[in-house]
């Protein structure tokens, strides 16, 4: 079910890696280079223009430097490190933009082999920056007001200073200390409208926002016994909650703005949409870049100019488990791992962009090469993960003579749709196995992002590639924000809740959310519950506690991995053939000894404590997270695992749908071990509410 979004452009040929010590015209070769990228106008625009086109190793005007690097060398050798010719008076104005008066370039590079395209610059002073609230105060013609706070505006502050929603202008007051209080990790969650087709089926939007309070309500319809109908609800807090009528716009200035003055200040951040299919990850992705690649243009054609930096743009997918560049012709990319851990990905077309015009086009052509499919909920489903990567360089002394370094870069995934394998109509094998592939990378990407900001030692990268790839954003000095898209209607309530569970994760085992913890009753998660006929709230009794709130958490969890699968086919049959097959029935068993609970959680309802001091009750709660968490781990280790051996072992008769059933049961007596945590923590629960009730009485 694999197509190209349509539009694909022919694809261009060129391979630039190729003999990078010819001398050749550049101004035939990039003109012919832009003909076939599709964008010939650039040179018919100035003749002269397109004779710094040049591409890295191409002659040019002033002719490519070559240049060697003697401080670095990969395998053992001195490394030749190929630099693309920089701004020359011959290339000025090939097009009139509004980010800056730099001289328009296009210079499809190599990322090679290479430390220095992963490695960031040193630390090094910056020459004191342009004050860019007097630059902005002309340009814009609006009055700039200096207190202003540029970080942690709220969404609503675009608003309320009276700019157009459109506004491409936002003041940038670049400062160290206003850059470090951006959150490390930001979870913003993203309600789209209903669509035709839910409106025309009539269907029930089941979410509730409160926007000033980044409060969101699910309210989910059950059935009791009895038939009665019922509804519960599951409360949600994030650091933004964004409703059907927030604009791209709004969306932008909320998730991605404050993280691009850091990227000049030795940083990488990553941003990530999460969701299921069809509620919006790439609608809300796809302006993004382009808005954040005006922003640098504009912070290095003023606040930073004459600092030598420039930007550069690569566009890749990683499809069944593969890394394909999307900006020369799909083609396969390898990846590699360098003597300093560095990731390189070989092959790979990076553009030296200047302005805003190339980039769009980059971007189109990118997007018109991805892998798309069709599942149940969405036409034109993503089923691959889309990387696009934005990396400001610079040389260490800021001069055009020396090779440029990444002083930081801002990563954009639009990842595939976290949708359940059954829930495609082509339930095939091929959809089948792409959704195994995209479960794997998601659970290895909620690995690594939790392991980074609990500050363990060791990040899970290697669990898929997606994570991999995403290495040198995730260490040192990094920022991430996950933005997760759920849809309003009542028949994706199920996959909302994993949705907004998953986020909940990444957000509330992080250190920074419980550091932000005001009131401990509030990020407390809670499923309230609500008859519909009467409309009255029902109850609430300690058992009811422990049974509304935790389970679904636990199927989110838990099952999210197994959701995939179709657990009803459970004849388990002997006569496996490959050797994954055995190696895994093997870890099997002793998986299932593990979850035979060696040390089986004792549940004491009734643990009194002396004082009810508050801290000590929250220490034993986080002492109980911290086991939920490290059982949770544990599974998702055993289940990414299995899952590769899954992938290698899919030949012909080797009976997937039994191992997978397997594979369940597995998960289900984990599931077990994790519903007595959650039982203790519902307890515990339970108590602290008593203690605030008290404490709020005295
Ligand atoms: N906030 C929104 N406002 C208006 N329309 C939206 C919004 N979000 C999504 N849509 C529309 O919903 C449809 C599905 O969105 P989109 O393709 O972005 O989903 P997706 O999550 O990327 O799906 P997949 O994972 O299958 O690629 C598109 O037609 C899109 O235009």
């Amino acid at each position: 079910m694999i197509g190209k979004r349509s539009g694909a452009p022919a694809a261009h040929q060129r391979q630039y890696s190729d003999n990078l010590f010819e001398t050749t015209s550049s101004s035939t070769s990039n003109g012919r280079w832009l003909q076939t990228a599709g964008l010939q106008h650039l040179q018919s625009s100035n003749p002269a223009s397109t004779q710094d086109f040049g591409f890295y190793g191409g002659g040019g005007v002033e002719g490519s430097r070559m240049y060697k690097n003697p401080q670095r060398t990969f395998g053992g050798g001195t490394d030749l490190f190929l630099e693309s010719p920089l701004t020359s008076p011959g290339n000025s104005r090939v097009r009139n933009i509004n980010v800056g008066d730099e001289a328009s370039e296009f210079s499809p590079g190599l990322l090679d082999l290479h430390s220095f395209d992963t490695e960031l610059i040193p630390e090094m002073p910056i020459p004191a920056m342009v004050d860019a609230p007097t630059m902005y105060r002309s340009s814009r013609g609006q009055s700039f007001n200096n207190s202003e706070p540029y970080y942690g505006a709220n969404k609503l502050s675009s608003k309320a200073r009276g700019l157009p929603d459109n506004s491409s202008f936002k003041p940038f007051v670049p400062d160290k200390e206003k850059a470090s209080n951006v959150a490390k990790i930001k979870v913003v969650v993203r309600k789209r409208p209903l669509n035709k087709k839910e409106l025309v089926k009539n269907e029930e939007d089941i979410i509730t926002i409160e926007s000033q309070m980044n409060f969101l309500t699910v309210h989910e319809t059950k059935l009791k016994v009895d038939l009665t109908e019922y509804v519960e609800k599951h409360e949600f807090v994030f650091d933004s909650v964004l409703s059907e009528d927030v604009s791209n716009d709004e969306v932008y200035f909320e998730t991605v703005e404050p993280i691009v003055p850091i990227i000049f200040e030795r940083t990488k951040a990553t941003c990530f949409a999460y969701g299921q299919t069809g509620s919006g990850k790439t609608f809300t992705m796809k302006p993004l870049p382009l808005k954040a690649s005006k922003d640098i243009l504009r912070l290095m054609h003023h606040t930073y100019r004459n600092q030598g930096f420039q930007l550069f743009f690569s566009f890749f997918e990683i499809y069944g488990g593969k890394l394909y560049d999307l900006l020369n012709d799909r083609k396969k990319l390898c990846m590699r791992e360098d003597g300093s851990k560095q990731v390189c990905i070989v092959g790979l077309q990076e553009y030296k962009v200047s302005d805003v015009e190339t980039i769009k086009e980059l971007i189109e052509r990118g997007n018109a090469t991805r892998s798309t499919g069709i599942t149940g909920a969405n036409e034109e489903s993503s089923r691959s993960h889309a990387i696009l990567q934005l990396a400001v360089k610079r040389s260490a002394d800021g001069s055009e003579t020396k090779p440029a370094r990444v002083v930081g870069k801002l990563s954009f995934i639009d990842l595939a749709g976290s949708e359940r394998g059954a829930d495609t109509t082509d339930n095939d094998k091929q959809t089948r196995m792409e959704g195994a592939e995209i479960n794997k990378s998601l659970l290895a990407l909620k690995e690594c992002i939790r392991a980074l900001d609990n500050d363990q030692g060791h990040i899970p990268f290697r669990g898929s590639k997606l994570t991999e790839v995403l290495r040198d954003s995730f260490v040192g000095n990094s920022r991430t924000v996950m933005i997760s898209c759920i849809s309003p209607n009542a028949g994706s309530c199920e996959h909302t809740l994993n949705t907004l569970r998953y986020a909940d994760r990444v957000k509330s085992l992080s250190k920074g959310s419980k550091r932000e913890t005001s009131s401990s009753t509030i990020n407390l998660r809670e499923s309230t519950t609500m008859l519909l006929s009467s409309s009255l709230p029902r109850v609430s009794t300690y058992e009811n506690d422990i049974a509304d709130s935790w389970p679904e958490q636990a199927d989110g969890e838990v099952y999210g991995a197994s959701e995939f699968y179709e657990p009803e086919k459970s004849s388990l049959k002997k006569n496996m053939k490959s050797e994954a097959f055995y190696a895994t029935e093997d870890k099997m068993r002793s998986f299932s000894g593990q979850t035979k609970l060696k040390d089986p959680i004792k549940i004491d309802y009734k643990i009194s404590h002396p004082d009810d001091d508050l801290n000590a009750l929250l220490k034993e709660e986080e002492d109980l997270v911290d086991a939920h968490r490290k059982q949770v781990e544990d599974t998702m280790d055993i289940v990414r695992e299995e899952m590769n051996l899954l992938v290698e072992a899919d030949q012909p008769g080797n009976q997937l749908d039994d191992y997978v059933s397997r594979l369940s049961a597995i998960l289900s007596q984990k599931a077990e071990g994790i519903l007595q945590l959650q039982n203790r923590l519902a307890h515990f629960k339970r108590r602290l509410k008593e203690h605030n009730v008290l404490v709020s009485k005295t």
